[in-house]
């Protein structure tokens, strides 16, 4: 009986450890990590490839801003629109924009409890910096409107004939 209780206390510890190490990383490293899932998801269903550079030379800039941020489409705080991005092209093409004023889960949420699901959002906007547009069906990342539908690396049929058509599929055919 000791020996259980004994375990249950330090699974216990350990969790509240686990918590304490997610909140204290900066929301940059969790940013980059969802960046970086969200473009692997991506990867995973063309041909395409990415690769992380520090320089505002990248092909997809990530940027956070609130309200008026200098390109002519701005936030409008908390709510309502939650980013946009710019299709494939020099300069700001490519890049994608977070509305700052949003409250961002940034550790993939299933329910948006605490926050919006950053993820989610981010596969929506890389997809319009990949050159995918707004889709109609419901399911889809692309769909116009924010669901916390989490995609845990299958993408919806919808956003995978989009990205295929664009960059071809990674099966050998
Ligand atoms: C798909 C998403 C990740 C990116 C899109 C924008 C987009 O397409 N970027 O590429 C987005 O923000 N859509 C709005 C659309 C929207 C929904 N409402 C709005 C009220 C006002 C203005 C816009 C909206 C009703 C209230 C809910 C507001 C919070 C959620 N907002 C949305 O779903
Ligand atoms: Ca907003
Ligand atoms: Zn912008
Ligand atoms: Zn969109």
């Amino acid at each position: 009986l000791f020996a259980t209780r004994l375990a249950v206390i330090s699974w216990r510890l350990f969790l509240c450890f686990l918590r304490l190490v997610n909140r204290t990383m900066p929301d940059a490293q969790k940013v980059r990590m969802m960046v970086s899932r969200a473009l692997s998801v991506w990867e995973n269903n063309s041909k395409l490839t990415f690769r992380e550079v520090y320089s505002d030379q990248a092909d997809i800039q990530i940027v956070f801003a609130r309200l008026q941020h200098g390109d002519g489409y701005k936030f409008d705080g908390p709510g309502q629109v939650l980013a946009h991005a710019f299709y494939p092209g020099e300069g700001r093409g490519g890049d994608a924009h977070f509305d700052a004023d949003e409250t961002w889960d940034f550790d993939g949420g299933a329910d948006d409890s605490r926050g919006t699901n950053f993820l989610n959002v981010a596969l929506h906007e890389l997809g319009h910096s990949l050159g995918l547009g707004h889709s109609s069906d419901v399911n889809a990342i692309m769909y116009p409107w924010y669901q916390n539908n989490e995609v845990d690396g299958k993408l919806p049929d919808d956003d995978r004939h989009g990205i295929q058509e664009l960059y071809g599929s990674k099966e050998k055919t």
